[in-house]
């Protein structure tokens, strides 16, 4: 674990960027350390390497303080990535990843088969070795930032705001990624952005900052989202924190209803039965089950369905793995109000009503009030 102390940090010109802040990162899970521009993040960050020693207070390390053990020997243990990679932009990619197990000492064909190992791992092409920075999009030269971090096997890494430079499409793409990396090596993330909604989402730990370098929160994401602790935070959240919060209940809870579902082929004796079940609306699958659209029964003729003149379903949630964000999403953006449940395959699983997503969502209010406050560390994600 690290442990930040009550650690204070006055710069020369007296400027205070961290105020007697205390913090407690556990082990292998992703802490975020949020707010705005200027509240400490990136000075609180540094310090846990010793790029900026604090002014008062200690940064303990499993126990033992950072300052007794010799700054290289600290490092090492701590993968470092800022904004843009800061690569070297002479050395090839391959050679980039390579760079500290080489400083370590480590043969050059050794060091390069870990490298290309890591351009694996983080999801870089291996034809991309051979390459120079200036030859990669921003997102990949993120990714190689991200594997030289990773090259000597640090337990710790330290990210400053990794993906704030890439389009959004990208860097939700980084961050999933970084989330796979997570559960597969189970790293010590300390993680700083500006942007709340990539906390929400990468963090296990949230701690929100205030101008001053001042801890206004620190929390699992579901309960900073639930119960921000001043007006502060509840304004850096957004205004739709309500909906957001629906990501981290599942929808496995919903019941779906299988009678409203028919497929193509179906007898008039079946859509006609269709018709008399719970929902306005029937959905019409194909014969390998997955949905094809909707329709009102009596405008379906058995033998000659028309596959062009059904109302779109629109895209579905996959049942028990979505969110129940994911659903309601789903059933709003539906023409008939009626969200589409699929399995993994894709393959119809139910429907289910805009009012059957908000009994759900009362259901899930009603037991998160019921559950203890503190959650254990790594015991939660956001599910979609
Ligand atoms: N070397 C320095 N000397 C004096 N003041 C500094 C120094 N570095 C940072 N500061 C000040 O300390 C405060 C915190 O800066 P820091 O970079 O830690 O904030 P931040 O939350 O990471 O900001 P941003 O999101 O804009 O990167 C700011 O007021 C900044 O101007």
């Amino acid at each position: 674990m690290i442990r930040i102390d009550s650690v204070t940090k006055r710069y020369p010109d007296g400027t205070v960027a961290v105020d007697r802040l205390s913090l407690d990162i556990p082990d292998r899970s992703i802490t975020v350390l949020v707010g705005p521009s200027g509240c400490g993040k990136t000075t609180t960050l540094r310090m846990i390497n010793r790029m900026v020693e604090p002014s008062e207070g200690a940064i303990l390390i499993d126990g033992v303080d950072s300052r007794q053990q010799p700054v290289n020997t600290l490092r090492r243990g701590m993968g470092y990535v800022i904004q843009n990679a800061g690569l070297f932009q002479h050395r090839t990619i391959v050679d980039n990843i390579a760079t500290v197990p080489r400083m370590l000492g480590w043969s050059k064909d050794k060091a390069r088969a870990r490298a290309r190992e890591l351009m694996e791992r983080v999801g870089l092409d291996a034809s991309f070795a051979k390459r120079y920075p200036y030859q990669l999009s921003g997102g990949q030269q993120q990714r190689v930032g991200v594997a030289r971090a990773l090259a000597a096997d640090p337990p710790v890494l330290l990210m400053d705001e990794p993906f704030s430079a890439v389009d959004p499409v990208v860097r939700k793409g980084l961050q999933d990624e970084l989330l796979r990396i997570q559960a597969e090596l189970g790293k010590t993330i300390v993680f700083v952005t500006h942007d709340i909604d990539e906390a929400v989402k990468l963090g296990t730990m949230v701690a929100v900052l205030r101008t001053g370098g001042r801890l206004a929160q620190f929390a699992p994401p579901a309960e900073l989202l639930s119960d921000p602790a001043d007006a502060f935070v509840e304004d850096f959240l957004g205004a739709d924190r309500g909906i957001r919060r629906l990501s981290f209940f599942s929808s496995a809870g919903l019941e779906l209803l299988t009678a409203p579902v028919v497929a193509i082929d179906a007898t008039a004796e079946q859509i006609a039965a269709r018709g008399a079940a719970e929902s306005p609306y029937v959905l019409v699958t194909g014969l390998d089950g997955r949905p094809l659209g909707w329709s009102e029964p009596d405008r379906l003729t058995a033998g000659q369905i028309d596959v062009g003149r059904l109302l779109a379903c629109g895209r579905p949630f996959v049942a028990g793995q979505d969110s129940l964000r994911a659903a309601l999403d789903c059933a709003v953006l539906s023409p008939t109000g009626w969200a589409v449940a699929v399995d993994h395959e894709g393959r119809a699983a139910g429907v289910v009503s805009q009012d059957s997503i908000a009994e759900a969502i009362r259901g899930a209010h009603a037991a998160g009030r019921e559950e203890p406050k503190t959650i254990k560390a790594g015991a939660r994600k956001v599910i979609r």
